[in-house]
């Protein structure tokens, strides 16, 4: 016989102990819906001598939001919690709106907190916004890091973001609240199926898939996703990092899982660009493919050979061609150069440049070699100090060994 589960009070204060118990105050984002206000009704009881703070995010999108947010203002006061309403305002129309909306609540939420000496702050998801979360990455044919599920705790902006409210499921906080009298406000754009999410939510009603069920298998798949995150760090230690490239050894990278493989490419490729995204899935499935049959392939400004025993991941010398010259200290996003004198800039050196400048017997191939940093006063090459050292001129690359392996643990 199943045992029913405890009260989602219960729950969420066994998490809030699990996750946040050593803390002496603690930071709530409270949206006014009923996700959130439930939360920070459990918050004030399970609070006990605690620093409990509130925060608000209007977004000034719709009208009334100022409305929303002084009513969760006279819920904080009527629970005896110091609260505040951080205004976002839109500064250009360009992007994706609901994108924009979250980082800027993050941004300005995580600022509130270091004002206030809060090392934490809480948030409202529940089962059902993970549920709906795997079913629309499923939709988009997302990978495994897409479907894993929201930790419980995360770092970012600076600061720890707890979702002590994982394990329990909407309906139920709905349940909760109504038994208190306790009133949230249901935000019309819950029901515009313009959205993607509310149009998951009801196909997952309408098909009658457990929210739970659902919830735990991006539990799972988050698990999943964490042992490949070791095992590809493991294999990451076996890379050597030399003259700004990434050298895997050849054998035990065809050999590996393709999931393994496309995590060390992905985070080799991030490595030599210093780009802020991963490449798409789809084009790094297909560099894997090219280069399982021997092929070298460009990735986004990465250029991957296979040679001998060795896989070798560079820069791209027409990607390093385009890189807007530098007066200093940081070139191409890879080199910082020090030691430039006034007229002096940094640019690929080039095909153009090689014939210049002896680049045999430097140890690089002939792209490296192309994609190394020139030193030029106008047209004339003054140095090519990857190549051979350069009086006056220093040369380092931005990332070393440790970036690469944390790179390769984001994937
Ligand atoms: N405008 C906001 N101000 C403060 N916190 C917010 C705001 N919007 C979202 N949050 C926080 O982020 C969590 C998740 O956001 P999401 O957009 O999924 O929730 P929501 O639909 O606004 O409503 P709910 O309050 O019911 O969770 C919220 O539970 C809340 O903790």
């Amino acid at each position: 016989m199943n045992r029913p589960a405890p009260d989602p009070a219960a729950r969420i204060r066994a998490a809030l102990d699990r996750l946040a118990g050593d803390l002496p105050a603690l930071g709530v984002a409270v949206s006014g819906g009923g996700d959130s206000v439930a939360l920070m009704h459990v918050l004030a009881d399970w609070a006990r001598g605690r620093r409990v703070l509130v925060a608000t995010v209007d977004h000034g999108l719709r009208p009334g939001s100022g409305d929303e947010a002084r009513s969760v203002a006279r819920a904080a006061k009527a629970l005896e919690l110091p609260h505040v309403t951080l205004l976002w305002r839109r500064d250009t129309e360009a992007g994706n709106l609901m994108a924009a909306a979250r980082d800027a609540r993050l941004r300005l939420l995580s600022g509130w907190a270091q004002r206030n000496d809060l090392r934490a702050v809480a948030l409202g998801h529940t089962a059902d916004d993970q549920a709906e979360t795997l079913m629309m990455r499923l939709a988009r044919g997302s990978g495994i890091d897409g479907l894993a599920a929201m930790a419980e705790w995360r770092d970012a902006f600076g600061v720890q973001w707890l979702r002590p409210m994982l394990g329990v499921g909407r309906a139920e906080l709905r349940d909760w609240l109504s038994a208190r009298g306790i009133g949230w406000i249901d935000d019309a754009s819950n029901e515009n199926a313009d959205f993607e999410r509310i149009r998951i939510r009801r196909a997952i009603a309408e098909c009658g898939l457990d929210s739970a069920a659902l919830a735990r298998a991006a539990t799972h798949i988050g698990e999943a996703r964490d042992a490949l995150s070791h095992f590809a760090a493991a294999a990451a230690e076996d890379a050597i990092v030399a003259q700004g490239s990434i050298i895997l050894p050849r054998r035990p990278f065809s050999d590996a899982p393709s999931e393994i493989r496309r995590r060390l490419l992905v985070a080799a490729c991030r490595w030599i660009t210093g780009a802020d995204y991963p490449p798409r899935r789809a084009t790094v499935l297909h560099a894997l493919a090219a280069l399982a049959a021997g092929s070298r392939v460009t990735l986004d400004g990465a250029l991957i050979e296979p040679s001998g025993d060795r896989l070798r991941i560079m820069r791209e010398p027409a990607a390093a061609a385009r890189a807007p010259a530098s007066t200093g200290p940081v070139w191409d996003n890879r080199w910082q150069v020090e030691g430039l004198r006034p007229g002096q800039q940094v640019t690929a050196l080039g095909l153009q440049g090689l014939s210049q400048q002896p680049w045999r017997g430097a140890g690089l191939t002939r792209d490296e070699a192309a994609a190394s940093p020139a030193i030029r006063e106008g047209q004339r090459l003054v140095a090519a100090p990857l190549l051979r050292s350069a009086a006056g001129h220093r040369l380092w690359p931005v990332r070393g060994a440790a970036e690469f392996r944390r790179l390769v643990m984001a994937h």
